[in-house]
């Protein structure tokens, strides 16, 4: 089932020519073992399509029933939205939430985290089993150390940029990260239409990405859906974090595979 593919390449990586972590670190926390496991899917774009539904939209009455659908279902990984209701005015997952699914799915995790203060959570939602940690710029008071700080704990780093947020916040940091998501909706809430105009912010973070010359992950977040992956692939995203529309699908694993073909085929074309 899903591996963390691209995300592989941080732990044979380094960060600023240092190695992020030892293999003995990883054997430490069994669920960050996964971004170890299997081959490196094939690349035609840089980075693979990676569709990642996000957690949101599932009934919290049956969890881990629902994450171990979504993985059934050929899920590249999954996202938590974990949110505050500081940071954004609702209130969501906290790590022991997402310890208690972890069991339920073979995929790996990412925790796009809505928070203020996250430097204060890392460890804890890392430990509960999220091997990629993604930030937004504002609620960070050093970026370089709070993302330094997520890698030291052998989890993948990414800069969340929300619609208002300029893509210049990611250029700073750009060696620190594994992925830039660029938000197509503001967060907060799932269910929102998707903002076209975010196309344009995100054809210019694959500008930043490419000539920077690492190999950085592209995600977008909102609204993703048969109508709208083509757009954002075009414009030059690899990973799809899609909530809402999936539920709409015939299956789960029919709207996995619709979003994984239409986002390749507009890759393809560009
Ligand atoms: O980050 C989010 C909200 O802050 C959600 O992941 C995002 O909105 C996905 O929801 P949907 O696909 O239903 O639009």
């Amino acid at each position: 089932m899903g591996q963390l593919g691209d995300l592989d390449l941080l732990h044979a990586a380094t960060v600023a020519g240092r190695p992020v972590r030892s293999p003995a670190s990883a054997r430490s926390r069994p669920h960050a073992s996964r971004l170890l496991r299997g081959p490196a899917p094939a690349r035609r774009f840089g980075v693979a399509v990676r569709i990642v539904p996000s957690v949101l939209p599932v009934d919290f009455a049956h969890l881990g029933e629902a994450v171990a659908r979504l993985d059934a279902a050929g899920a590249d990984r999954l996202q938590w939205d974990a949110m505050d209701g500081q940071f954004v005015p609702n209130l969501t997952f906290g790590p022991d939430v997402i310890a208690a699914a972890r069991p339920h799915a073979g995929c790996g995790f990412e925790a796009h985290l809505m928070c203020e203060r996250p430097e204060e959570l890392f460890e804890r939602y890392v430990d509960a089993g999220c091997e990629l940690i993604i930030v937004h710029p504002e609620s960070l008071r050093q970026p370089h150390a709070a993302l330094r700080q997520i890698r030291e704990l052998g989890a993948g780093a990414g800069l969340a940029l929300s619609p208002g947020t300029p893509v210049a916040f990611a250029e700073p940091v750009l060696d620190l990260l594994d992925l830039v998501l660029v938000m197509t909706v503001n967060p907060g809430f799932g269910g929102q239409p998707y903002l076209v105009s975010m196309e344009a912010k995100v054809a210019r973070t694959r500008e930043l990405i490419d000539g920077s010359g690492r190999e950085i992950a592209l995600e977008v977040d909102g609204g993703i859906g048969p109508d709208t992956i083509a757009g954002a692939a075009a414009a030059g995203a690899d990973v799809f974090v899609a909530g809402t529309s999936l539920w709409r699908a015939a299956s789960l694993a029919e709207g996995i595979e619709d979003l994984r073909a239409r986002a390749e085929a507009a890759r393809t074309a560009r």
